[in-house]
């Protein structure tokens, strides 16, 4: 079999893992808690061929070393485009799905943006804009690492919900290293929630915001997400931003 059918193949599957994954769910535990699970979006081959990447600086546009710029410990690349398949199939098939949830946030929101229906004509938006740097990253944690909380916000326009795919396996290839979420609530003390997530699971997450609702009408929680210490082995991470950078 050629590397070409290959591909393709593996397209497919991707594809249809995508399809079907339980999106109404979804929906409901983003409305609910401001984050889903996506149970085994990607296999074990792909994890391992996505994490292989970072040791292959062409493909990015550039490296971040989190310590330098008091992010956290550990260092991630952003990817240049064209975005390998996989990111880039990623990124337009899990769109469609995450968009009416963004445009029903907005509408409880009171804020006017609304989302099309295509990531095309959304990144058009953005590179109209001046927002034409691809967003999507490859983040790697070796022991002691982690990642301060924080919101991935780069320019005006923002799609409000974005994802990440855990590469590694927690407790045989690393240990602790959990993904979190932090929601700080008007007049109240943060909440946190630890995501525990298996190689190959994606967690869906609220990128700065989300509307409760609450007695007196929907109000708007402020949250931020980040890693805690990676205690033992090597962590990969695919990150999904939907829009892109200045
Ligand atoms: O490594 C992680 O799990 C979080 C990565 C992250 O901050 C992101 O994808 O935006
Ligand atoms: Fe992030």
């Amino acid at each position: 079999m050629s590397a070409a059918i290959a591909l393709r193949a593996d397209a497919k599957a991707l594809a249809q893992r995508i399809a079907w994954q339980d999106w109404e769910r979804t929906a409901a535990s983003l409305d609910a808690s401001g984050h889903a699970i996506l149970p085994g979006l990607l296999d074990d081959a792909e994890c391992r061929s996505i994490a292989a990447l970072y040791e292959r600086p062409e493909g990015f546009r550039s490296r971040v070393v989190m310590a330098r710029h008091g992010f956290g410990s550990g260092e991630y690349r952003y990817f240049a485009y064209p975005l390998p398949a996989a990111v880039a199939m990623l990124r337009t098939a899990v769109y469609p799905y995450l968009a009416p949830v963004a445009n029903r946030w907005n509408a409880a929101m009171g804020l006017d943006v609304r989302y099309p229906e295509a990531h095309a004509d959304f990144l058009q938006r953005c590179h109209d804009a001046g927002q034409s740097r691809p967003t999507p990253l490859l983040l790697r944690y070796d022991a002691g690492d982690y990642n301060c909380l924080h919101q991935d916000l780069y320019g005006e326009h923002v799609f409000p919900l974005q994802m990440a795919v855990l590469l590694s396996q927690p407790g045989t290839e690393f240990e602790g290293g959990e993904f979190v979420l932090t929601e700080q609530r008007p007049r109240m003390q943060s909440r946190v929630e630890v995501v525990p997530l298996r190689r190959g699971d994606a967690v869906v997450f609220a990128v700065h915001h989300r509307p409760v609702a609450g007695t007196r009408g929907t109000y708007r929680i402020n949250l931020r997400h980040g890693v805690s210490r990676v205690r033992s082995g090597r962590r990969h991470t695919l990150g999904i931003v939907f829009h892109d950078a200045q």
